[in-house]
């Protein structure tokens, strides 16, 4: 199998987008049609599997990947953590990458059955990436890289996050004078260097929020081979007008995120959304993914006007 850049670049490439959906399923906003109807865990998971299909087939032409976000499963325990295995295979099935969004990181042992979990195709739980929090520092992250370089999976390592208190320890500075989010993409550079693959892209990314596009040339220019995972579009205040920087010369580079913006767009636009059809539930999440996909199209053809 070819590695997970590769993999990426070539979906990216085939469907002419860089967009990733993220799957954060909250069971207040789904309308009547939808809603479970009952309150017991399998009720509530099992409406979340018809979701998260529908948002499939919804999405599957217009976006690379969809992004689970693991708490949003492991509210429901058992039925939650089933429901996301289903999601994952039919997501798989429909061609589409998964990105598990779990930041794990922890003491080199414990990051191994993490990363087992998370990264082995033997795991059901395993996707083609997962979300990494390196806090840990090297022996909390090596056991995901060396993971990642067996099973043709990929990671991307926390840099500098999306939330407004991001910069609380991140822009701290480091004692080479740059700001602990370049400290740590310096680092992740260095393993991505030496992992590259056809596209000169590894299989170590890095998360950089949509939010602080100032940050995004400096970071993307300290890690060449890394592809970003950019989320907060949409709903958290990123534009996509504004990543230009996030992408390289060839308009490549980036993988965007946005959740709540795409799969509960109808809420927003629908007055009446709770009484909202199927098929108007479709319509909506197909739409929202088109725009967001043309919209970034439009920011990588800017950034390959502009390099
Ligand atoms: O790793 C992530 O996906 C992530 C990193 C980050 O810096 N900020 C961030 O919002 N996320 C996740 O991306 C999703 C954003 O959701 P929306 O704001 O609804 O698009 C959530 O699942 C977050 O957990």
């Amino acid at each position: 199998m070819a590695g997970f850049a590769d993999r990426v670049i070539a979906a990216s490439e085939s469907k002419d987008s860089v967009l990733v959906v993220g799957l954060d399923p909250n069971v207040d906003y789904l309308p009547n049609v939808l809603a479970p109807t009952q309150e017991s865990g399998r009720a509530v998971a099992e409406a979340i599997s018809q979701f998260n299909r529908l948002v499939i087939d919804a999405v599957a032409d217009h976006a690379v990947a969809v992004k689970p976000q693991l708490a949003y499963y492991e509210v429901y325990g058992s039925d939650g953590i089933c429901a996301l295995e289903d999601t994952i295979r039919y997501a798989r099935s429909k061609g589409l990458l998964v990105v598990q969004d779990a930041k794990r990181g922890d003491i080199g042992p414990t990051a191994s059955a993490y990363a087992q979990a998370y990264l082995h195709p033997s795991s059901p739980l395993c996707g083609d990436a997962l979300t990494v929090n390196p806090l840990l520092g090297a022996d909390g992250v090596n056991p995901f890289v060396e993971a990642a370089m067996q099973h043709a999976t990929g990671i991307f390592v926390l840099v500098k996050t999306s939330n407004p208190s991001a910069g609380q320890w991140q822009d701290l500075i480091a004692a080479d004078g740059g700001t602990l989010s370049q400290r740590i993409a310096a680092y992740i550079a260095d393993i991505a260097r030496n992992h590259r693959g056809e596209h000169g892209y590894s299989a170590i990314g890095a998360v950089v929020g949509s939010t602080y596009p100032q940050d995004a040339l400096a970071l993307r220019s300290i890690m060449p081979h890394s592809i970003l995972l950019v989320p907060g579009l949409g709903a958290q205040g990123g534009r996509a007008d504004d990543l230009t920087g996030y992408f390289d010369a060839q308009g490549q580079g980036a993988l965007v995120s946005s959740s709540r913006g795409i799969t509960y767009r109808y809420c927003a636009v629908t007055p009446e959304w709770k009484h909202a059809t199927i098929d108007q539930v479709f319509a909506s999440i197909r739409e929202a993914a088109l725009t967001s996909q043309r919209a970034l199209n439009n920011a990588r053809h800017q950034s390959q006007r502009i390099r």
